[in-house]
């Protein structure tokens, strides 16, 4: 069988209709070797339904499924066997088998019905038990492992079957972190070994982290297919699950993150505010006021500054500037414009240096203009007494109202801003 660079698998406007309701329609696409598949969607969207009709194991009413080149229709389950290895969700484990019995069952595809595993079978098993980290359960009941292991037991058995495609429903479901991202961890170096693994799973961050691409389904359709970074945007994970989110890369980890929150309605829809920020006083502020649905504007930002970040995850039209530089005339003047539209105005517990000075002169432009004070300005002040005393001038005129991040928090909750 000639394979470079031919898929994998390869999937055909493929259909399943089951007791009269069509569960999954008109799905296309194709695997190469090598690729880590997430299947992720919400609950009853198909994921399981996928997994079992590409294995063939009768639900598929329309399309064609190829494995190579070939139809899977046309080959024996042997054959099917020495393709595909299937981890199902529910899986019965056998009463009174030893964890080492459980792995050589994979071996079942290559063994004719008189022949008992060789010594070569026992190898495989136990290099795979290896790898999985159970070979010292070797011995063992599977009916007295814990979850964790009994899950990569069954792993080490899908791997003994030695197919090109692997196939996973929710093999982390029930697992600890630890223990889910082992798993995760095997596939991928698996993957990297020239395997191909298709697994469902639950949890977007954890497939956003490990998997190479991730096929996104909803109501048995293709919602979206590609690297993680372009499946997993706040658009897509609307349409999937109806959710309202922040996606974005999480600094500490470096990681995709995605922050979700309950729609707000209408609550602050006709109104606009602006947020004076910078230096990561402003994140917490534009986060709450975007999941009560204000129109938002901020500035002046520095690049890289989290503000900036937390801008660009919520989709806030944000002025940003160079770091670590006087902000210019012409972003200055762009703040006041944005000031002088809003409706109300934040100016956020900033520390004040003369590269700010603008951020704050700014906010006399304001019609409404609330003020979040955290911190004693003096202790924020690094101008030599010049900040404080405008501030000072500042907070005593009558459009403006001064609280703290929490009393804010509550007014906003109360519907009071
Ligand atoms: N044998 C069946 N007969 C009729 N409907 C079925 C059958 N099996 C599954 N379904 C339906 O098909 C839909 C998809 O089920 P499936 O298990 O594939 O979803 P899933 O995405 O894996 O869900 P979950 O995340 O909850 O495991 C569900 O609405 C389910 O009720």
């Amino acid at each position: 069988m000639t394979t470079a660079g031919q898929p994998v698998l390869s999937v055909a406007n493929v259909g399943v209709t089951l007791s009269d309701r069509i569960i999954l329609k008109d799905i296309s696409f194709s695997v190469m070797p090598g690729e880590f598949v997430g299947i992720i969607g919400p609950n009853g969207a198909g994921k399981s339904t996928l997994l079992k009709g590409l294995r063939n194991m009768g639900v598929i009413s329309d399309g064609d499924i190829r494995v190579f080149g070939q139809p899977i229709g046309n080959m024996g389950d042997k054959q099917l066997a020495r393709m595909i290895a299937y981890m199902q969700q529910e899986v019965n484990i056998g009463f009174g088998f030893t964890a080492l019995e459980m792995v050589l069952a994979g071996r079942y595809p290559y063994l004719k019905w008189w022949q008992n595993e060789q010594s070569e079978d026992f190898a495989i098993a136990r290099k795979y038990m290896a790898f999985t980290g159970v070979e010292s359960l070797a011995e063992k009941s599977v009916q007295q492992v814990s979850g964790g292991e009994r899950q990569r037991i069954l792993l080490a058995k899908v791997l003994a079957q030695d197919t090109p495609l692997i196939f996973l429903d929710e093999p982390t479901a029930s697992l600890d972190l630890v223990y889910q991202e082992e798993i995760f961890r095997y596939c991928q170096v698996m993957c990297q070994q020239g395997k191909t693994v298709l697994i469902v799973v639950h949890d977007i961050k954890l497939a956003a982290k490990f998997c190479s691409r991730l096929i996104l389904l909803a109501n048995g359709t293709v919602v979206a297919d590609g690297a993680p970074q372009d499946v997993i945007t706040a658009q897509n994970l609307e349409r999937a699950y109806g959710l309202h989110s922040a996606v974005f890369i999480n600094k500490v980890t470096g990681n995709l993150d995605i922050h979700t929150y309950e729609a707000a309605g209408t609550l602050g829809r006709q109104r606009s505010v602006h947020i004076i920020g910078g230096g990561g006083a402003a994140g917490k502020i534009m986060r709450l006021l975007h999941e009560k649905s204000f129109a938002l504007s901020g500035g002046v930002f520095q690049q890289g500054d989290t503000d900036a970040d937390v801008a660009a995850a919520f989709g806030v039209k944000a002025i940003v500037g160079p770091p670590f530089c006087v902000i210019s005339q012409e972003h200055g003047n762009e703040n006041q414009e944005k000031i002088h539209a809003a409706d109300i105005t934040v100016l956020c517990n900033l520390y004040f240096g003369q590269q700010n000075m603008a951020n704050l002169k700014a906010a006399f432009a304001a019609r409404k203009l609330i003020v979040i004070e955290d911190t004693p300005v003096e202790e924020r002040d690094f101008t030599g007494g010049e900040a404080a005393q405008l501030y000072r001038n500042l907070i005593s005129l009558p459009q403006v109202t001064v609280l703290s991040s929490n009393q804010f928090a509550q007014q906003l909750f109360e519907g009071i801003i």
